[in-house]
């Protein structure tokens, strides 16, 4: 670009951003603090984003949003244009009847009034084009290499979801969508619903109802949409979405029955940048749905271990080790998908993944870290020691090894062979941590490019393996000098019940 063409799309930037303001400014009941600004932080590549221009006290107002200045299914008009799609009796069953579906349309809907929409001034904020892994081309995806994010991208069922859901719709209606009769190809009709959707999964609130005047955030994280499925009422809500995030924040939106409103969680020193939460989500996730990583996200990072690779391991060390034999492996295999039907479990399949993460303390009600405790690996996943457990369990009714009777014994398997299968997770990565360490440390703090981004995604994840593998080495160690020192006192105890492990915090992924 010349400089020139650079001045110029910057001075479109500025002028979107100004024009927006003052549209802002103009809804009845909304308010913006003085002390704040919008500003252009491009250069750190954060798009928009909101500053202090003077100190900033605790639980002040920054700005307030009307309701009605929300972009939802009953604030738009084109319910009133398709009632059978958005009256909730009347479209039961309907297959565009959820929260995520009904959002695009509308959103659809009103980019295509273009200046017409009452959010025009506040649509041109919204990107063109997203940085998400949605829309990396196929040699940036394989930079993620075994994270579990790759599974997670699923463009092709958002097409699908669009050409099925979406589609049929918007070209069934083209008096609603296209009243000047000008009609868009279906591939750009496409191209705008994997737009709305892109924005709806990095800018869109789960709104509270606005009969609930509430602060809680039972569900939802800081009212961010969670589940994109529900029956739910999901909105664009300008304003609080020019808000950045990171996992240490400033600021929190709380919902009230007619107004939204952004409110400092501590003082704000001039200069600093208002930042809101997206939730306790690793960088994976926060690379999947709003297209960057940040450093402090690190702390939430989580690895995927599927069963694949544990039981293996735990068939080899009983075959090779306590003497379990292939008539007695034929026994345990009827034993367990027995009880695999009485218990009704569909989720003990041999794809089962469980999640390790590490336990991290909540940031505290100012938006920080608390310092204490670190977070750390404390446990292993508890669905996992479970399926060992039952796993080991069922071997010892069939085995003739009175070793496998003994707990310590059973636990110390089970660590063993749950680190080797960590192990084997780390290989399906092409390349070391210790390669990926090398790569980052010629990359600015913060990581820009696809590139930076998936490396950092990734030796994140290796990172966790290793926590997770040296915590394994320390509890064997643990078991090993207790063993040796009480001998007698854990063969006392064979054959009692199995004390409860602690249990890592669960999250879904
Ligand atoms: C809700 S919007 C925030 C406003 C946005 N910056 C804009 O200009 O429209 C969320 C998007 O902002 C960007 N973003 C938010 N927090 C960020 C951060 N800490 N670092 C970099 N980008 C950030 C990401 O592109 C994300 O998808």
């Amino acid at each position: 670009m010349t400089e020139m063409e650079i001045d110029s799309v910057q001075d479109e930037f500025a002028r979107q951003t100004q024009s927006f303001m003052q549209w802002f400014r103009d809804l009845p009941g909304a308010t913006f603090h003085k002390d704040i600004q919008m500003v252009d932080l491009r250069g750190h590549g954060a798009g928009r984003g909101i500053i202090a221009t003077a100190d900033i006290e605790p639980d002040t107002v920054l700005f307030t949003i009307p309701r009605p200045s929300i972009i939802t299914t009953t604030t738009s008009s084109l319910a009133t244009h398709l009632p059978s799609i958005f009256s909730e009796s009347e479209s039961e069953g309907d297959p565009s009847n959820d929260a995520w579906t009904r959002l695009i349309l509308v959103l659809m809907y009103e980019y295509l009034r273009g200046p017409s929409s009452p959010w025009a001034p506040y649509l041109t904020l919204l990107p063109a084009s997203f940085s998400t892994p949605m829309f990396w081309s196929d040699s940036e995806i394989a930079e993620l290499q075994a994270s579990s994010v790759v599974s997670k991208i699923g463009r092709d069922s958002a097409e699908g979801m669009i050409r099925s859901r979406i589609l049929p719709v918007i070209t069934s209606h083209p008096s609603v969508f296209f009243p000047s009769g000008d009609r868009p190809s279906d591939d750009d009709l496409v191209g705008l619903a994997h737009r709305c959707g892109s924005a709806i999964m990095a800018y869109a609130f789960d709104l509270d109802s606005p009969d609930s005047d509430s602060d809680s955030d039972e569900g939802a994280e800081d009212g961010w949409a969670e589940d994109r499925d529900a029956q739910r009422e999901l909105g664009m809500v300008p304003m609080a979405d020019m808000l950045n995030a990171d996992a240490e924040f400033n600021a929190h939106i709380h919902h009230a029955p007619d107004f939204l409103t952004a409110t400092s969680l501590r003082r704000i020193p001039a200069g600093e940048e208002v930042l809101n939460y997206y939730g306790p989500l690793p960088n994976g996730e926060l690379l999947r749905r709003y297209g960057y990583v940040t450093p402090r996200h690190s702390r939430y990072d989580v690895v995927e271990l599927p069963w694949g690779l544990v039981e293996p391991h735990l068939r080899s060390a009983l075959s090779a080790n306590y003497g379990v034999t292939e008539t007695q492996w034929g026994q345990v295999d009827a034993l367990l998908a027995r009880q695999r039907e009485e218990d009704e479990e569909e989720e003990e399949e041999d794809d089962e993944t469980f999640v390790i993460e590490r336990t991290t303390p909540d940031p505290e009600s100012t938006g920080l870290f608390p310092p204490t405790p670190q977070p750390a690996i404390t446990a292993l996943p508890e669905d996992l020691t479970e399926r060992v457990k039952k796993f080991l369990k069922t071997v010892s009714k069939v085995s003739s090894s009175p070793e496998l009777k003994d707990k310590p014994t059973r636990t110390k398997i089970q660590l063993e062979t749950v680190r080797l299968a960590l192990i084997d997770r780390e290989r399906q990565y092409p390349t070391t941590l210790e390669d990926d360490e090398f790569f980052l440390s010629s990359v600015p703090n913060t990581p820009r490019t696809n590139k930076e981004m998936a490396v950092y995604v990734r030796a994140g994840e290796k990172r966790l393996l290793r926590e997770t593998q040296a915590w394994i080495a320390a509890e064997l160690a643990k078991l090993t000098s207790s063993s040796s020192d009480n001998t007698s006192r854990v063969r006392s105890r064979e054959g009692e019940g199995e004390a409860d492990t602690p249990s890592a915090k669960r999250r879904r992924t």
